[in-house]
């Protein structure tokens, strides 16, 4: 088969152009003239404080309600200028992942991930066939029969992650997906849903309010306040040198309590894990563990360290475990 050469120009996977909303007797705009870009292929993180407008985001880009002003573009469609049945292909290719994962109780995994394809025609046969391959693709592939009250949180949202591709989306909205969750549980739903959107190359957005989630799994990120982008970038200079009074009171509220000796600096590393190789390096190193959480790729962890240590990523880069910042 040949390969169908690369567009010249591709639009971005979403573009808010000015958008505006306001929702019925509210005084102030849920979103004021917001433009943003999500890049197609990309993770992106749309982080902000409760009330910044995030949900209002997500309702708007799904279809479940239309802006006052401005325009809302989905891999360069105008939502907005789509007639019905257009409409309802584009939503179909937006998959959603919600919070409280919104599982059918009457229903079975199965039963839940073969409900967008019943709902689109597939006959059944082929429908139970493709369910059965998304639930295998999550983890679920001996649960299919089990309904959602005999499933753990994290299984759940597997079912819903299932559930939301379907329909073969090239957008997946993930809207406080992992916010139900405990931390070990988490981090297997951004593994799984990294995962998912390196192999089917599709453009996921994760809407949160916790900075951990997106860096954990995010390529990009954008930082909304009071209904407006207050910055956005790739997520290692945004986090690393945060330009907005926001962004930087949302990566305060994560650093760990801890009273720094003179001359002593925190940190925040990537490790692979915590094995004794890499605790002795840390420790010849001068540094402190102060907090540790499950990440995709290993451990998040806290440092303090001596202000002085040169590289801490190249220095425990040198030894086998690795180690990224
Ligand atoms: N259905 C609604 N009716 C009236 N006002 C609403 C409605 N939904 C949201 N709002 C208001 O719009 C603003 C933005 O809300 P939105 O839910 O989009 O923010 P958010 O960032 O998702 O917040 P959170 O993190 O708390 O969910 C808030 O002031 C909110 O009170």
């Amino acid at each position: 088969m040949t390969a169908s050469p690369a567009p010249i120009f591709s639009p971005p996977a979403l573009a808010f152009e000015a958008v505006s909303k306001t929702y019925p007797g509210q005084p102030a705009p849920a979103l004021r003239e917001l433009t943003l870009t999500v890049p197609r292929g990309s993770r992106t993180g749309i982080i902000g404080r409760s009330g910044a407008g995030k949900s209002t985001l997500v309702r708007l880009v799904s279809g479940l309600d239309t802006p006052d002003a401005g325009r809302v573009r989905v891999q360069g469609q105008d939502l907005a200028a789509l007639g019905a049945p257009e409409r309802r292909a584009r939503q179909a290719r937006t998959g959603l992942v919600f919070q409280q994962f919104n599982l059918l109780a009457q229903r079975t995994a199965l039963g839940n991930v073969t409900l967008p394809l019943e709902l689109a025609g597939v006959p059944r046969v082929r429908r139970e066939a493709r369910a059965r391959d998304l639930l295998a693709q999550v983890g679920l592939a001996d649960l299919a029969g089990r309904y959602p009250a005999q499933l753990s949180g994290g299984q759940k949202q597997r079912v819903g992650i299932a559930r939301a591709l379907a329909l073969d989306p090239d957008l997946l909205l993930a809207d406080e997906a992992t916010s139900a969750l405990d931390p070990e549980t988490s981090a297997g739903i951004l593994a799984l849903l990294t995962e998912l959107q390196r192999e089917r190359d599709l453009t996921l957005v994760v809407v949160t309010h916790q900075l951990e989630v997106v860096r954990a799994a995010c390529t990009h990120v954008a930082v909304l306040d009071a209904g407006q982008l207050v910055e956005s970038g790739e997520t290692r200079p945004v986090l690393a040198a945060p330009g907005h009074p926001v962004t930087r009171a949302l990566l305060e509220a994560h650093r760990p309590q801890v009273t720094l000796a003179p001359g002593e600096t925190l940190r925040r590393v990537t490790l692979p894990g915590l094995d004794a190789s890499t605790l002795g390096a840390l420790a010849a190193l001068g540094a402190r563990l102060v907090q540790a959480e499950p990440h995709p790729q290993g451990v998040d962890a806290w440092l303090t360290l001596p202000a002085s240590t040169p590289d801490l990523t190249a220095s425990l880069a040198r030894r086998p475990a690795g180690v990224g910042a």
